[in-house]
């Protein structure tokens, strides 16, 4: 069969590197879990290699002509080809709450929000590994007090240790795209459930972070917390300046505080 016509509208490069390719599906290390979910595997180049692991290899992939591509030339992929929008799709349809990977060379434009429906389903994923665009990369990676730290950076580091593994250049893409591409990798910590609500824990970190210049006292005041907690000196910092255990323990100030 031809090859599959990159769709702009769908994140489509093409990785043309297989060393590349090899180097991401050897980020997983396959334990605490018997399957790994890739997200748009394209023409296949990185589901070969996870193919040839001792794991059951599914795919998800929303570009039609993709699965066709892949159901004519992956014998090894038989009813473990899932032709969804992996945003929209209920993924406990195949897996049933079991613990799998995620791993991916990602469409770029829907970079943040599958790492926002990862941590959504964190209690059955213990590992994912993949390439965004670099500086998506970084962010998540990210330490406090830089510039890119942000909402990001402290809900996947609440659950999950991460780690920015390497970087890769535009030219081994077909099309290449306009930016560098950064390979990393989280696993799940093996105590995960924070000591706080969790729901109020991002509604913290999301508020604090929309107005970043600004002091928490002043980003968290449509909280309604109460003119002592306020008094609190760690609402003269800014949301770059803590770290994922301040803004637990904040978190847990302001629940004591019975917002
Ligand atoms: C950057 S390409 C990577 C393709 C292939 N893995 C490779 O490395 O050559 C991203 C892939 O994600 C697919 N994709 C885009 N949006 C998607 C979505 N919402 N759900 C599933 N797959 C998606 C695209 O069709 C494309 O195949």
């Amino acid at each position: 069969m031809e090859k599959v016509k990159a769709k702009k509208h769908l994140g489509q490069h093409f990785l043309k590197d297989e060393s590349i390719a090899k180097a991401i599906a050897d980020t997983i290390n396959l334990e605490g879990y018997e399957d790994v979910l890739e997200i748009g595997p394209g023409m296949g180049v990185l589901t070969k290699y996870l193919l040839d692991k001792p794991i059951n290899t599914y795919v998800i992939e929303i570009d039609t002509e993709s699965v066709t591509y892949l159901d004519e030339n992956y014998p090894k992929l038989k009813d473990k080809i899932i032709s969804k929008d992996f945003l929209k799709y209920n993924i406990n349809e195949v897996f049933e709450g079991k613990q799998f990977a995620i791993i991916g060379n990602f469409p770029y434009n829907i970079s943040t929000q599958i790492v926002f429906k990862t941590l959504e389903l964190k209690h059955q994923i213990p590992e994912f590994a993949g390439m965004f665009q670099r500086e998506v990369a970084q962010r998540i990676c990210e330490k406090k007090g830089s510039k890119a730290y942000g909402i990001l950076s402290v809900l996947a580091q609440a659950f999950y240790d991460v780690e920015y593994l390497f970087t890769v250049d535009e030219n081994v893409f077909i099309p290449p795209p306009k930016v560098k591409s950064g390979v990393m990798r989280m696993r799940r910590k093996e105590d995960y459930s924070l000591p706080c609500s969790e729901k109020l824990f991002f509604t913290v970190v999301k508020t604090a972070f929309q107005q970043r210049r600004k002091t928490l006292r002043n980003s968290l005041k449509t909280l309604n917390l109460s003119d002592e907690l306020r008094e609190d000196v760690v609402f003269n910092l800014r949301p770059e300046q803590l770290d994922v255990a301040q803004f637990i323990e904040l978190t847990q100030k302001i629940e004591a505080d019975g917002i």
